[in-house]
């Protein structure tokens, strides 16, 4: 059983009308709390789909840019494209930011889910996005202008070029093309393409220098031509070449032993190299033709050696018969046995000391000749002229050996001109010391730079379809003969001269 006070009973109705009021209130509370949120996320709707928008504007620029790179990014520079690579990268990171599903309404639920951090950063890669975008357009926009104005310098260019070119413009009215001078600009901008032009000028100015070049080779030419003639006159008209016989040549005109000169010597000598060169040029007619010197290939009845030696020995038998070896500047090759002239004598100057005769160093200039220069001025083979080989041979040999030993008459000049500086040497028998005295190597030096020039212009082919008449091959090469006279001819001959000094006392 329950009592109830009335007092109690108020006391109950004011807590519950507190309780509702509260209630109340919280619903209140909450329902602007609801209110808020939901104003916040439109807010967040709209945003996301500001964002998308101008994602699908800037992909659409993007598609344009890439359907004109050609264009600008043919002249685009290497800082240019970077530019235009980094925005690109830019672009990509700052899609893949909201590419999943971008476009749907999970596009929102997602950007929902994203923290404030995250939003900051994507609205920060949009302004960099928006600014890249601007500067490219703006450098397009630039280049764009550039292309344009490019046009009109290139033409004032054209235009200077023409005023200041009178054959150039003259030739230009030739094209069928009038550059009015005043309206040039006008004229060749709605005219010709400066292009055209400037190609054309190009092609004319060329033309001009081709003209030119063309002149000067001619004159080149005829300039070498002259030289050529000119050198060959030099080394064909020495002084005192009239006569054959060296000595003659040396003693000039007045035929007496002191007449005999250290000049008039070696003019001689520089005389006996035509002789030397030709007398190559002529054995190279010929292969080696290896039987000529074979002993076993010859086989003479009576005679014991190759056809080489037959051919000398023989020659020399006949030449010693018609007094050959009665000149002091002859030596035989075989003095052994020689028959005596059966000419009349010839009255030879008597220049030499009277033992130079006991010199006679043949056997060594036949050893180096056979063995060491014939291979390398003949050609290897064998045409069976083997008699004709032994002839051309023995010119050769018996043009060095007189060369070689003309050192005798050099010895003689030499001493005469300075016996003082001679003497003691000899005395001493100081062959050194000889030949260091008789030594002149500037002498040498020009005589090797002779003797291969000889060989170019005596041994040049000669030709009448080339310009100069040669065809620059050369029957004897000139390096042949420059090391001939620097192995073979000047040692020896320097040899000659100290045989004779070392004598010349006795
Ligand atoms: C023949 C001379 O003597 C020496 C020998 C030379 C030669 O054989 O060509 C050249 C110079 C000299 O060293 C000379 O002086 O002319």
């Amino acid at each position: 059983m329950f009592l109830i006070y009335p007092g109690q009973c108020r006391k109950d109705t004011s807590f519950n009308l507190g309780v509702g009021c509260s209630l109340l209130y919280l619903i209140a509370a909450s329902k602007t709390e609801l209110t808020k949120m939901v104003e916040l996320r439109t807010e967040m709707e709209m945003l996301l789909q500001n964002v998308k928008e101008d994602l699908q504007r800037k992909d659409a620029l993007h598609k344009q840019f890439e359907s004109i790179d050609t264009l600008a990014y043919s002249t685009t520079d290497v800082q240019e494209g970077s530019n235009f690579n980094s925005w690109l990268s830019l672009q990509s990171q700052t899609t893949s930011y909201v590419l999943p599903d971008s476009g749907t309404i999970t596009v929102h639920d997602q950007s929902l889910k994203c923290d404030t951090l995250q939003q900051d950063e994507y609205v920060e890669g949009m302004g960099e996005l928006e600014a890249e975008l601007e500067a490219e357009l703006e450098r397009l926009q630039t280049r764009l202008d550039r292309d344009n104005s490019l046009k009109h310098p290139l033409q004032e260019r054209i235009k200077v070029t023409v005023e200041d070119t009178d054959s150039v413009r003259s030739r230009s009215s030739s094209f069928g093309e009038v550059i009015d001078l005043q309206n040039a600009s006008t004229e060749v901008h709605s005219g010709v393409p400066p292009t055209e032009l400037q190609r054309r000028l190009h092609e004319l100015l060329e033309a001009k220098q081709q003209e030119r070049i063309k002149e000067l080779e001619a004159a080149l030419e005829c300039a070498m031509h002259k030289l050529r003639e000119k050198e060959i006159e030099l080394v064909c008209s020495p002084p005192n070449s009239r006569d054959s016989n060296c000595m003659a040549e040396a003693l000039s005109d007045s035929g007496s032993a002191n007449a005999l000169t250290l000049d008039s010597v070696r003019e001689s000598l520089i005389r006996q190299e035509d002789t030397i060169v030709f007398g190559l040029i002529e054995r190279a007619r010929f292969p080696i033709n290896s039987p000529t010197y074979s002993a076993s290939y010859a086989n003479i009845p009576g005679f014991t050696g190759s056809l080489a030696q037959f051919v000398a020995h023989e020659t020399e038998a006949l030449q010693a018969k018609a007094g050959r070896f009665t000149n002091p500047e002859e030596h035989p090759f075989f003095p052994k046995d020689l028959p005596a002239s059966v000419v009349p004598s010839q009255n030879h100057t008597e220049v030499l000391h009277p033992s130079a005769a006991s010199i006679n160093i043949n056997m060594q200039i036949w050893d180096f000749y056979f063995d060491k220069l014939l291979a390398l001025f003949a050609a290897p083979g064998d045409d069976g002229n083997y008699a004709a080989t032994a002839a051309s041979d023995l010119v050769c040999l018996q043009a060095l050996s007189r060369r070689i030993h003309y050192g005798k008459f050099v010895a003689e000049v030499k001493f005469k001109e300075s016996p003082k500086e001679y003497e003691p040497a000899i005395r001493a028998k100081d062959r050194d010391a000889l030949m260091k005295l008789l030594t002149v190597e500037s002498v040498e030096e020009a005589v090797k730079k002779r003797v291969a020039k000889k060989a170019m212009v005596f041994g040049q082919e000669v030709t009448l379809n080339t310009t100069d008449g040669s065809n620059g091959k050369y029957k004897v090469d000139p390096s042949v003969l420059s090391r001939l006279y620097e192995e073979w001819v000047m040692p020896l001959t320097k040899l000659v001269q100290v045989e004779y000094l070392l004598r010349r006392l006795d």
